[in-house]
């Protein structure tokens, strides 16, 4: 009988929002799986939609974001340890309690039936009991009882407050530099789902395309528009590809490589690092208006086929598959962009998981990885060209040192202030020649961007 007892139940009432959420939580927890690549498919399985849909959207992506933080409480309340599905549901559960307007009784009595369909019996009656003493107290003040004090340990504070690991809020406390102040808003922002931004593409997109979408003009980037809601593929220009769906932040930066001005020509541009093919598409947009062509180069072929399905109305546009650092030309580029592989810290809002997957340890051979395509971007760039380096990221070793490394080993190229082309855009350091964005001044990811020019 305790055998049967302790198998799920599976004709047991429960809720279909919050099975999918514990599945998602499982599914990354033990796959690796990502949540935005997993999340839209189990919803259509199970059918949900609308509200359900948006109501399991903010229990499974909240729920990851704020996992340690949560954890915290919850291994208080548990300290004998608590098996890693139970987890999950107990996960689950604290972020109803916590951070979303679901009833106590509603939170509890509905994880206690998910811990019958999905583990068993014998785990409801602990999971019932954990969450009424979550329920007995609101978030400041567990959080008050979870983080060390501000005044002894900010970042470990701050850590737990946002829900950030401690090398990336320490990583953000160093990019802020002065303005380390902010940090408690950066770490906050990066809990906010962003809002969806469109990209009008010059040249493509038609006035009149974005009639009847609600939303406004984006702030810097005269192609953006944001989107008050919906879903961007129910847009006609979206589907057909002349509008895309693009952070401003990223548009800023490809904005950036097409503005620099170039001494001499302007007609051969490159993308060194092109997939899925975002700046590809604007970048290869603007340099038709110019008479221009674009090569984008990507490395990985499924995602140079992105790049492919991103550029297709442009008809200036090649796509390359090679490996960027040793990509070969017989002729010299007037601007490259390279867009390089990096850590994502920039774009923690749209990826719940990504705070909790990336490990410092990634950092050594992705900054190798960048050095090496920016110098060869160096290379195969002309004399009076110039290379927009960014990444989606502000961690220093990242953005500014790789910049810097790059430069001191070489004379012949010099740095210029890619804040220049950007006089509207707020919040820019106008004292650093490179312009890092963030999401809580400028609500886009936190893109980084650097322009060197080729010296003879
Ligand atoms: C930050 S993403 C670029 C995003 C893209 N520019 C956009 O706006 O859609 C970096 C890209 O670099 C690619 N990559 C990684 N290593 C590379 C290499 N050695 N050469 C060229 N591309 C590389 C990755 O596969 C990834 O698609």
């Amino acid at each position: 009988m305790a055998e049967r007892r302790d198998r799920p139940q599976t004709r047991q009432r429960v809720d279909p929002t919050r099975k999918v959420a514990w599945e998602v939580l499982r599914a990354v927890e033990e796959q690796d799986a990502y949540v935005n690549l997993l999340l839209p498919g189990l919803l259509r399985d199970h059918g949900i939609t609308g509200r359900d849909a948006a109501f399991t959207t903010e229990l499974t992506h909240g729920t990851i974001r704020r996992s340690r933080t949560y954890d915290a409480v919850l291994d208080t309340l548990a300290p004998k340890g608590i098996d890693a599905p139970v987890r999950d549901v107990l996960r689950l559960g604290t972020h109803q309690l916590l951070a979303m307007r679901v009833p106590s009784h509603a939170a509890v009595s509905t994880s206690v039936d998910l811990t019958r369909a999905v583990i068993g019996h014998r785990p409801a009656s602990f999971v019932n009991a954990v969450l009424r003493k979550v329920a007995a107290a609101d978030l400041d003040t567990w959080v008050s009882r979870v983080a060390p004090p501000y005044a002894e340990d900010p970042v470990g504070h701050l850590a737990v407050v946002h829900a950030h690991p401690r090398w990336v809020v320490e990583a953000f406390r160093d990019a802020l530099g002065e303005h380390d102040g902010e940090l408690g808003a950066l770490l906050a922002a990066d809990n906010e789902p962003p809002q969806v931004t469109l990209v009008a593409r010059p040249g493509l997109a038609e006035p009149g395309d974005l009639d009847g979408v609600d939303g406004e003009p984006g702030e810097w980037s005269p192609y953006a528009f944001r989107l008050a809601g919906g879903d961007p593929g129910g847009i006609p220009a979206v589907r057909d590809g002349r509008v895309g769906v693009q952070d401003e932040g990223s548009q800023l930066v490809a904005i950036v490589g097409a503005s620099v001005p170039v001494d001499g020509p302007d007609e051969r541009w490159l993308d060194l690092c092109a997939g899925p093919g975002g700046k590809a598409a604007l970048l290869g947009a603007i340099a038709a208006g110019r008479g221009g062509t674009l090569v984008a180069n990507e490395v990985t072929p499924h995602r140079a086929d992105l790049v492919r399905s991103a550029v297709r109305l442009l008809d200036n546009t090649e796509v390359t598959v090679h490996d960027g650092r040793t990509l070969e030309s017989a002729t010299p580029y007037d601007r490259v962009v390279v867009d390089a592989p990096c850590t994502g810290l920039g774009a923690l809002r749209r990826r719940p998981e990504a705070r909790w997957r990336r490990q410092p340890s990634d950092l050594e051979s992705l900054t190798a990885l960048q050095k090496a395509l920016l110098e060869h971007a160096l290379d195969l760039t002309r004399v009076g060209g110039v290379v927009a380096y960014a990444t989606c990221s502000p961690h220093l070793s990242e953005t500014r040192d790789i910049v810097d490394a790059v430069i001191s080993a070489r004379d012949d190229v010099e740095v210029l202030d890619a804040t220049a082309v950007l006089p509207d855009v707020p919040h820019l350091d106008r004292s650093a020649p490179y312009a890092q964005l963030w999401p809580h001044l400028h609500g886009t990811d936190a893109m980084f961007v650097a322009v060197l020019r080729r010296l003879p």
